[in-house]
């Protein structure tokens, strides 16, 4: 498994593929940089005129709640039909979602209508997914009335897709096999959208491969490893601003052969080989 997300993190450079948005009115521009950076292309399009048409021209559709709106919502949920249509996978991040009643309302309504294939949260807007109390207060993580494991297979197994949720070990399953990632930094929780990136990168990594559970563990551990990376590069008395700048730059020249080297994943406790 470990051969083949490496392969799969040169192949998405080669494959390019485009990965459609629609995501909210903060981070968007990181979004789509993060997505260049890793080797996709994208493009953010949320007009109920032409989601449509450029959901189906794209490899992957991400769907971000953070700033969701009427308007946002019929477009997402035709996108996500399309998608669904013609079989491309879609990424959703439920940004917030247990903070208000709006927006865990929306988040039933909408995964009532469409299929998505990852849901990529932290631990407290996954657990609000599935009903676990959680104390969600904006959009990062709070506590939770479960351990994250079982949230995350719960989740899976209820929406039958592929769960990443994010912190500082990350959990990642299909419902029946569970892999952890350790990569990461605490600094990558003070810069607004790397979860949202996250996200953004999980998306090019599913647009490029045949398995979605590969994918997920290319764009969570690309993202952790590149953020641990960026760290290393601080030199004193530089804070979040640089780490952001050093962040964009380990997600854009980060190699394969860096991740087969540095990558901390394991299933059940097993390193994978
Ligand atoms: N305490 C932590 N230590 C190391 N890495 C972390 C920690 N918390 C989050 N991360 C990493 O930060 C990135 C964003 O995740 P997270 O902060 O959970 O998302 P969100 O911004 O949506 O809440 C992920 O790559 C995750 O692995
Ligand atoms: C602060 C904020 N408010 C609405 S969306 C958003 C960005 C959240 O980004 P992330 O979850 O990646 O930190
Ligand atoms: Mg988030």
């Amino acid at each position: 498994m470990k051969q083949k997300i490496s392969e799969l993190l040169k192949e998405t450079r080669e494959k390019n593929p485009l990965v459609h948005h629609i995501t909210n009115a903060v981070t968007i521009n990181d979004c789509a940089n993060a997505t260049l950076a890793a080797g996709g292309s994208p493009v953010m399009a949320d007009a109920i005129e032409e989601v449509e048409e450029m959901t189906s021209i794209s490899s992957a559709l991400v769907i971000n709640f953070g700033t969701i709106k009427k308007d946002s919502l019929v477009a997402m949920e035709k996108a996500m039909r399309k998608a669904n249509e013609k079989d491309i996978p879609v990424v959703f991040d439920p940004v917030g979602v247990g903070a208000t009643t709006y927006r865990t309302k929306s988040v039933q309504w909408l995964l009532e209508q469409v299929k998505v294939t990852v849901i990529r949260g932290n631990v407290s807007e996954v657990a609000s997914l599935i009903g676990v109390e959680a104390k969600t207060s904006g959009v990062d993580a709070g506590e939770v009335g479960e351990d994250k494991t079982t949230i995350a297979k719960k989740t899976a197994k209820k929406y039958n897709t592929v769960v990443v949720i994010s912190g500082e070990i990350d959990v990642i399953t299909d419902g029946e096999r569970v892999v952890y990632v350790e990569n990461g930094h605490q600094m990558l929780t003070s810069v607004s959208g790397t979860g949202c990136m996250t996200a953004s990168i999980i998306g090019c990594f599913v647009g490029a491969s045949r398995s979605v559970l590969e994918g997920a563990l290319a764009g969570i551990s690309y993202m952790g490893l590149a953020g641990e990376r960026a760290v290393k590069r601080l030199k004193e008395g530089e804070g979040v601003g640089t780490f952001k700048i050093n962040l964009f730059d380990e997600l854009s020249t980060l190699t394969n052969t860096v991740w087969e080297k540095e990558v901390k994943m394991y299933e059940a406790k097993q390193p994978i080989l």
